[in-house]
């Protein structure tokens, strides 16, 4: 399912924390948003999956206006796996799972054969079937984010929408989750905060700043010292054969910005001036 967001812009309270974006991921494509904290990004995935309608501009899949659908339509359309999402911790995975056929299901309906089998594939997919009995508040945080993947996954959604989905997971099920979500047949876009993981897994890289999108492409073209440097404020190099065998191969360090404006908390620390200090 292509995705197409058209000059969204999205107002919160009086303010516009996301201006102006247009960006297209092709059908079966993974495109991963980063930018630093409060730029925009999870504002962003509100919109597409219908929890922050945009001010104006289009989200549009396979061409379909995404607002203009049907509520059930659209959340069979579209899986989520949010940042602090909460579970019932009184439920089974399996039953937590379960949840996520809720948008194909009538008010009355029972579950059928096709709705067991989607489930039981999300919990084998995510390798939770040894967990299905287990209630979900005897699991740890990375478990559980498991389980929320599994939920977005057994409805079956044709775009994946993941607000930092490697938060409370170790680096091996960082990796694990990000090669299954490569290879499903969905599109995906994902906020990433780890610049490493975009550049190895996504097809291309959106960065976010204060709200605008400054650049969208392969990891190669985006994720430039330059780029990054100036997005986050960091002094990034790429030592000579970084990034040869994956990743982004960036080397970041915090950089002071004093001069141009109020010196940021970190360096203040590092430079051992107190806030009071500085009052
Ligand atoms: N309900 C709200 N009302 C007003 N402002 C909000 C609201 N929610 C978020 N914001 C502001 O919108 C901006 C963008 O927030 P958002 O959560 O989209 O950023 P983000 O890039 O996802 O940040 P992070 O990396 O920290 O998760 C921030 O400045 C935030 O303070």
């Amino acid at each position: 399912m292509r995705l197409d967001l058209d000059a969204v812009s999205v107002t919160l309270g009086r303010r516009t924390v996301v201006h102006d974006v247009s960006l297209t991921v092709p059908a079966g494509g993974f495109a991963a948003l980063v930018g630093p904290n409060g730029s925009g990004k999870s504002t962003l995935l509100r919109t597409l999956y219908r929890a922050v309608r945009p001010g104006s501009g289009t989200v549009r899949l396979d061409g379909r206006d995404l607002w203009s659908m049907p509520p059930a339509q659209a959340a069979r359309s579209v899986g989520v796996l949010m940042q602090e999402q909460h579970t019932g911790f009184e439920f089974t995975v399996a039953e937590t799972v379960a949840l996520g056929r809720t948008p194909h299901l009538g008010f009355f309906d029972r579950f059928r054969r096709e709705d067991h089998a989607a489930v039981a594939e999300a919990l084998d997919r995510t390798g939770l079937a040894a967990f299905a009995g287990r209630r979900v508040g005897q699991l740890s945080g990375g478990e559980r984010q498991r389980v929320l993947l599994a939920r977005a996954l057994a409805g079956r959604p044709r775009l994946l929408v993941l607000d930092e989905p490697t938060n409370h997971l170790d680096v091996r099920h960082q990796l694990d989750l990000l090669e299954l979500v490569r290879d499903l047949d969905v599109t995906v876009l994902a906020a990433l905060h780890s610049l490493d993981l975009a550049a190895t897994y996504a097809d291309t890289v959106a960065v976010l700043r204060q709200g605008r999108l400054v650049a969208h492409g392969p990891a190669a073209d985006v994720l430039t010292p330059a780029t990054i440097g100036e997005v986050f404020e960091v002094d990034a190099t790429v030592p000579p054969g970084a990034g040869a065998h994956g990743g982004s191969g960036l080397v970041l360090r915090p950089r002071c910005v004093c001069p141009d404006r109020p010196c940021h908390w970190s360096c203040r620390n590092r430079k051992g001036t107190l806030l009071s200090d500085a009052r």
